[in-house]
């Protein structure tokens, strides 16, 4: 259970990111952060790991304020929290099976590590990963040998290798065709209900969000504008989240989208 208190951000730059932003998410649940571009989707991430640190407020991961801990602490804490990419994060040249138990790292002794000599628990269960998100057969394979599905798929099993209790996701389809961001989105929510994981996924695409979260939170210039079910995203909701003009854009832009795939699927057809 992730439990956020008064998080605000303000930068050296005096760019106000989050203002006041207090949100608990449960385990098991998966929540889509959506909002305009500078919102504060990605400093309220990085808050929460404290790749950029807060200016006030606190990030409740159980019992533990993370916003109190000194660097060692903070080292061994941020264990409990698998990461997953927009693009991917893989050391390119190191196998799959390689990849994924980098996921252990934060758990083996250095010299460990520095010779990949992981414990036999650790492969087992690196294995057990690579068959659930459907990569068993691809362990052996160079990282840059996977098409971009496959790596966000390796990325998936590299955080749950830590045996996290959150995940930060940020923004994991970002660089996938939009039949493959549906199948990661599935495997996603898939594994956060199994696992009985909380997730934070940052998410531009509001349909994809409205179709796999279970809660949505809206930002609008470092607040919570909306917190609710994708049900409850209304036109009016949206309209808050991102302002009437971009908000009309944005959907000018989906149903422009939506003719050229009609068409092209209409030319296909005539063709075969
Ligand atoms: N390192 C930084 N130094 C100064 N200001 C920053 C820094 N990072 C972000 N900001 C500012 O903080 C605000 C929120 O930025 P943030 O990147 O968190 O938004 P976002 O919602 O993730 O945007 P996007 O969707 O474009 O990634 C913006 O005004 C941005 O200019």
């Amino acid at each position: 259970m992730l439990h956020l208190q008064g998080l605000s951000k303000t930068y050296k730059t005096g760019d106000t990111a989050l203002s006041d932003v207090s949100l608990t998410v449960p385990k098991g649940q998966i929540m889509g952060l959506i909002g305009p571009s500078g919102a504060g989707k990605s400093t309220l991430i990085r808050c929460i790991n404290r790749l950029v640190e807060p200016t006030s407020g606190k990030v409740l991961l159980g019992d533990t304020d993370l916003v109190r801990l000194g660097k060692g602490d903070l080292r061994r804490q941020r264990r409990r929290i698998g990461m997953i990419f927009q693009e991917y994060a893989l050391v390119e040249r190191l196998t799959v099976m390689e990849n994924v138990l980098s996921g252990r790292l934060g758990y083996v002794p250095f010299w460990r590590s520095f010779l990949r000599r992981y414990p036999p628990s650790d492969i087992e269960r690196a294995y057990r990963l690579l068959d659930r998100v459907g990569l068993m057969e691809h362990a052996d394979k160079r990282a840059d040998a996977l098409s971009g599905g496959q790596r966000q798929r390796v990325g998936i099993a590299r955080a749950l290798a830590q045996e996290p209790e959150l995940l930060l996701v940020d923004e994991p389809t970002a660089s996938l065709d939009p039949k493959t961001s549906r199948q990661i989105m599935r495997l996603l929510t898939e594994i956060c209900s199994e696992n009985n994981l909380p997730a934070i996924v940052n998410i531009h695409d509001v349909p994809l969000a409205q179709q796999f979260m279970q809660r949505i939170v809206g930002l609008r210039a470092g607040r919570v504008v909306f917190d609710g079910p994708p049900d409850q995203l209304t036109e009016a909701a949206l309209t808050e989240i991102y302002g009437a003009e971009d908000w009309n854009a944005m959907r000018a832009g989906d149903r422009e989208q939506a003719a050229a795939e009609a068409e092209a699927q209409a030319r296909m057809e005539a063709i075969v």
